[in-house]
C-alpha cells in the first residue's frame, strides 16, 4: 500500500505530536529518560487491530531536548507512514503489540531506578505484588484491599523475542509490564490515562522497594 493511503489527518498528527512533546518534558525534568532511553507513542486515528497508525518517538534522541526530528507516524507493524529519514524507536514492536492486544490511545516507556531495581528483586516470582495502597486506584482498580500482580518480562537485546512474552501476560486489567532490568510499559485509553498509570506505576515501584528495605530492619 502506498503512503498516500495512510495518512491522516493533519490536525490529529499534529495533536498527538503536541501531546508527546508535553509528557516529554515532563518526563525529562523527572530523569526518566537517563542515556536517551524510554520512548513515548501516541495513536492517531481510529483503532482497528489489523490498521490503526500511531506518532512514537524518534530512536536514539535525547529526550529532554525539542527538535523537529522528535517524531514520526507508523503504522501497526511500526512501518513509517511516510517518508522520512528518522528511524521510529527501536521498542517499536513493543508499541504495536500493546496496541493491537489493548486498543489502547498511548504507551509511555521510561527507564527508572526503582523499576529496574525492583524488576530484578521480584524477577523469580515474574511478578510484582501489591496489596491495599491508595495509589492503585491510579491504575483504575477501585476494589476495597486490591491486591495486583504486576507482570514482568525477560529483556533481550532482540526486540522481537519480547514481543511474545508480553502477548502471553498481559493482563487487561492491569494497564502495565515491566521489563526486567529495563523500565516500565504502561498504557492508556489516551496521553492523559497513559501518564496516570505510569505515575502510578512509579509510586507503587518506591514504595514496594522502600518497604521491602524497611521491613529488613525489623528484629
Ligand atoms: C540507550 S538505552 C535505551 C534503549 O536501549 C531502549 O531501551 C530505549 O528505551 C530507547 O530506545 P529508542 O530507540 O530511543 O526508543
Ligand atoms: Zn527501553
Amino acid at each position: 500500500m502506498s503512503f498516500q493511503e495512510f495518512q491522516p489527518k493533519l490536525e490529529d498528527k499534529q495533536r498527538a505530536y503536541a501531546e508527546l512533546a508535553e509528557v516529554k518534558e515532563l518526563f525529562a525534568s523527572r530523569g526518566w529518560f537517563a542515556g536517551t532511553s524510554g520512548n513515548l507513542s501516541v495513536r492517531v486515528g481510529d483503532y482497528n487491530p489489523g490498521s490503526f497508525q500511531f506518532a512514537i518517538t524518534a530512536s536514539g534522541k535525547d529526550k529532554s531536548k525539542h527538535t523537529p526530528g522528535d517524531y514520526l507516524l507508523v503504522d501497526q507493524n511500526g512501518k513509517p507512514c511516510e517518508s522520512t529519514a528518522l528511524k521510529p524507536s527501536a521498542e517499536t514492536l513493543i508499541h504495536c503489540e500493546i496496541y493491537r492486544l489493548t486498543g489502547a490511545g498511548a504507551i509511555f516507556h521510561i527507564h527508572s531506578i526503582f523499576s529496574n531495581v525492583i524488576s530484578e528483586w521480584f524477577w523469580e516470582r515474574r511478578s510484582v505484588p501489591v496489596t491495599g495502597v491508595e495509589l492503585i486506584k491510579g491504575l483504575g482498580i477501585w476494589e476495597e484491599e486490591a491486591h495486583i500482580e504486576i507482570p514482568i518480562v525477560p529483556n533481550f537485546a532482540d526486540i522481537p523475542r519480547i514481543v511474545p512474552e508480553i502477548t502471553d501476560v498481559l493482563n487487561p486489567r492491569l494497564p502495565g509490564v515491566l521489563l526486567r532490568k529495563h523500565g516500565i510499559y504502561a498504557w492508556g485509553a489516551d496521553a492523559f490515562e497513559a501518564k496516570r498509570h505510569l505515575e502510578s506505576f512509579e509510586f507503587l515501584f518506591e514504595y514496594v522497594y522502600r518497604w521491602e528495605l524497611l521491613n529488613k530492619t525489623r528484629s
